[in-house]
């Protein structure tokens, strides 16, 4: 039972020792202030949950020091009110603070990465929502409180005061009232004028129910009730104004022994007002939807936060255990830059004691989007963040866990709409397992999910093999920043025109996925973008062969141009509408690989083996349908000795080789400049202007000013700012840093993962209309070559 409140602020906390709040405190109570000032009711919760916490802390400690619980045996947080002095008490029977603790805890902020979270809180809404989310913790007492008295008792330690009015500083005094507490810590409120709203018993259930229901400690609210009882024939005992005991009401002097009447005692009484039965050791049946929904922000410490979906089991064998599971509606933000953070997800409790949530490794590094809670029967109770990844115990959990999730993922894939939903946030931790859990592979491998030509919806691998065509051996799939760009592609094109199926992978990390993967149920997966196609079409080699034979005079012109650029030029199976693409060789880098290195090497300064891989030659294949291609092939037929001097076939096969760089999704190699140079020289020879005349222009020399009109400016200006008191600029601060972020966003780099605008593309180039020009120029009225014979060709 709690001590009856010291509510009163008689003590003037002057007589304390003056502390300063460390800057970063100071910092975070202003925006909690201004920032939450709508919601001011959060601070009883977060002032129940570092009860709850401090009350874990004994009763752990108990289980190896059974004298810890000495100090006072009940586990509880009791709340009174005290109407007439407009103060709320807060009292929990957990570890107490000591001076020291008082000093540092409520004084400094230890969380390491406050001080950056608060640097990047720019001071707009969704931010500010942001920080309601972090957990602000015993600082948001002062939305309510214009006074605040922290008395708390720690076993190693006497009883002390801690005294603040939130400004500035806080004093710490040894409580003149010595050890009233036991043990624990009592938070006194004294409310600010316009919070009387929290002196009424009500709201109080109200709101304890709304967020504190699932505290696994009873928490009991302090009510002064009034009874009749028989009054007693002697004279009544005098009470001790501070006893908690029954203050009786006397009946009426005059009241003669003969007629006694019943007298109104007041007494306190206190009201459990949460139910206290976790809710994962209960039987799965008992639970309703809406518990395991309320459950989940309690658990996460995450107010408002909802899940997706969840999994209540028992697990009997190396260790008995229940758990909670739960998959949150949405992925946080910076999801793959935290697995490498310690993310606390799995609570790990013995026998309704909390051990501890610092695992590290207890879950492979894609899991950590995870939220569970686990209740060992049995498990050693010294597992600490050393010891957990040799524990036999935490181990077998560990496994369990995983196979839970694994039938929890198969039963929501059978939900279409809702399994999408799952990808979308959490497909990149998928992807992630499937890279580094060597374990599971084969599992996570059935559960990806991609967008393919044969539908707007996302297929399972297992279904895309269903759909293969005839003959065909290979998974075809193409890379991009997104499926539209994928679906332009000219490597596309032709595989879709027969009626392939190919599926578009538009998240940075497909592509190492599927080069790490290598094969499901033992069909490769095969980039259709790099050098070796096979469509498994029997007659396509012998086909191939003729073409190459025919093409023979153009494939060595344009191999004698592109020497220094390309691998090979050669007679492509693979495209229909472009005149021609450019292919990475089986161990070179697409495009899409190209830009993710791009901005990995950025970050990395790793140039080095970055270059190498860039300067990779690629092989140059021209499309044997394609009217451009066959007037050039013409071109060079006629006269296969004639390289040397036909300078404007060379032209045009750098032109041609350039847009093909562009339409293949490679940045150009030399620049813009100097395609822009040749496609200009090419409308020059078209306009039969000579190629080698300059541009005539006249630049007028700019003059230097008179110097009396500059000497007049000053003037003028130094006369603006004498009336203006000279001020400075009068954008605030806040505007600066909006500006600075506004900069620095529009100039950093767009990093892998965010699916930024393709790099590399330094300007926009219409590739069609150079192609209808290349057209012209090469006369091609007389070369006739319908489209539609190019696949009985091929
Ligand atoms: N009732 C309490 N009993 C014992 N210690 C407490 C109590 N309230 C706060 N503390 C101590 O003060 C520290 C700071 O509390 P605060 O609420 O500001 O942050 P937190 O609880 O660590 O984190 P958060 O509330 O943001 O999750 C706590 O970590 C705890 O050590």
């Amino acid at each position: 039972e709690a001590p009856a409140a010291q509510a009163a602020f008689n003590t003037p906390g002057e007589k304390g020792e003056k502390y300063q709040f460390q800057t970063e405190v100071a910092r975070l109570m202003n925006i909690v202030i201004n920032s939450l000032y709508k919601t001011p009711e959060i601070f009883l919760r977060e002032l129940i949950s570092n009860g709850s916490d401090a009350l874990d802390k004994i009763r752990f400690k108990s289980l190896t020091d059974p004298t810890a619980l000495e100090s006072n045996p009940n586990l509880n947080v009791t709340i009174a009110l005290h109407k007439d002095q407009r103060v709320i008490t807060i009292t929990d029977t957990g570890i107490g603070m000591t001076k020291e603790d008082l000093q540092k805890n409520l004084g400094t902020i230890a969380k390491s990465g406050t001080s950056e979270f608060l640097d990047t809180l720019s001071g707009d809404k969704a931010d500010m929502d942001l920080i309601g989310k972090f957990g602000v913790g015993f600082y948001s007492v002062f939305l309510v409180a214009d006074k605040v008295r922290v008395t708390s008792k720690n076993n190693n330690d006497d009883q002390y005061i801690w005294e603040s009015t939130a400004v500035d500083d806080f004093t710490i005094a040894k409580d003149p009232a010595g050890n009233t507490l036991g043990r624990g810590t009592q938070i006194a409120i004294h409310l600010k004028e316009d919070q009387d709203q929290y002196l009424e018993d009500a709201r109080i259930k109200e709101l304890v129910t709304k967020y504190s229901e699932f505290i696994n400690f009873p928490i009991y609210l302090r009510q002064t009730k009034t009874k009749e009882v028989e009054p007693e024939p002697v004279a009544k005992e005098t009470k001790d104004d501070d006893d908690e005991e029954a203050v009786v009401e006397e009946a009426k002097d005059d009241d003669t022994k003969e007629k006694a009447e019943p007298v109104i005692v007041a007494y306190e009484e206190d009201d459990l007002m949460n139910s206290n039965k976790p809710i994962w050791i209960r039987d799965p049946k008992t639970v309703t939807e809406v518990e395991y929904q309320e459950f989940y922000p309690v658990l996460t410490r995450e107010p408002g936060a909802k899940a997706m979906a969840h999994s209540h089991f028992k697990a009997e064998g190396d260790v008995d255990f229940k758990a909670i599971m739960y998959i949150p509606s949405v992925a946080p933000k910076d999801l793959l830059q935290r697995v490498d953070s310690v993310h606390r997800n799995v609570k790990l409790y013995v026998k309704r004691v909390f051990i501890t949530d610092d695992f590290p490794d207890i879950l492979p590094r894609w899991l950590s989007f995870l939220k569970v809670v686990v209740d060992a029967e049995d498990a050693p109770l010294n597992v600490s963040r050393e010891t957990v990844q040799s524990n036999k115990g935490i181990k077998a959990i560990s496994k369990h866990i995983i196979k839970k999730l694994f039938d929890l993922l198969k039963t929501l894939s059978q939900d279409e709409e809702r399994y999408a939903g799952f990808i979308k946030e959490f497909g990149t931790s998928l992807k992630l397992g499937a890279l580094e859990d060597k374990s599971n592979v084969k599992k996570i491998s059935r559960l990806l999910r991609y967008r393919s030509s044969d539908s707007d919806k996302y297929t399972s691998l297992e279904s895309y093999v269903s759909r293969m065509k005839k003959g065909q051996k290979d998974i075809f799939y193409f890379t991009g920043a997104n499926v539209d760009e994928i679906k332009q592609s000219p490597f596309v094109e032709s595989l879709l025109a027969r009626g392939y199926e190919v599926l578009y992978m538009d998240d940075p990390v497909d592509e190492i996925v599927l080069t790490h993967l290598g094969a499901f149920e033992g069909k490769s997966f095969q980039n259709v973008g790099k050098s070796d196609l096979n469509l498994g079409d029997e007659n396509e080699a012998e086909a191939n062969k003729e073409l190459e034979t025919k093409f023979l005079p153009l494939l060595d012109w344009m191999q004698a141009t592109l020497l220094n650029d390309v691998e090979k030029v050669r007679v492509s199976k693979r495209l229909t509408t472009s005149p021609a693409a450019l292919v990475a060789n089986d161990f070179g880098w697409t495009a899409n690989m190209e830009r993710l290195m791009e901005g990995q090497a950025k970050q990395n300064k790793d140039q080095g083996m970055h270059q190498f891989m860039k300067n990779q030659k690629k092989i140059f294949e021209i499309n044997p349908g394609h009217p451009l291609v066959l007037g050039m092939l013409e071109r060079a037929s006629k006269d296969p000795e004639g390289f040397e001097n036909d300078k404007q076939f060379q032209e045009m096969t750098r032109i041609l080789y350039d847009i093909t760089l562009v339409r293949s999704g490679y940045a150009l190699k030399e620049g813009v400049k100097s395609f822009a140079g040749r496609v200009e020289n090419m409308l020059r020879v078209n306009l039969n202007v000579d190629t080698n005349a300059e541009a005539i222009y006249d630049a007028p020399k700019a003059e230097p000013r008179d110097q009396e009109e500059v000497q007049a400016e000053i003037d003028e200006r130094e006369d603006i700012l004498d009336a203006d008191e000279k001020k400075p600029g009068t954008m605030t601060a806040e505007e600066l840093n909006k500006m600075l972020k506004e900069f620095t966003d529009s100039t950093n780099p767009p990093m892998p993962g965010k699916k930024a605008v393709p790099g590399g593309r330094k300007a926009e180039v219409n590739v069609d209309d150079i192609v209808a020009k290349l057209e012209a120029e090469l006369d091609l009225e007389d070369v006739e070559t319908p489209k539609e014979t190019v696949h009985d060709e091929l």
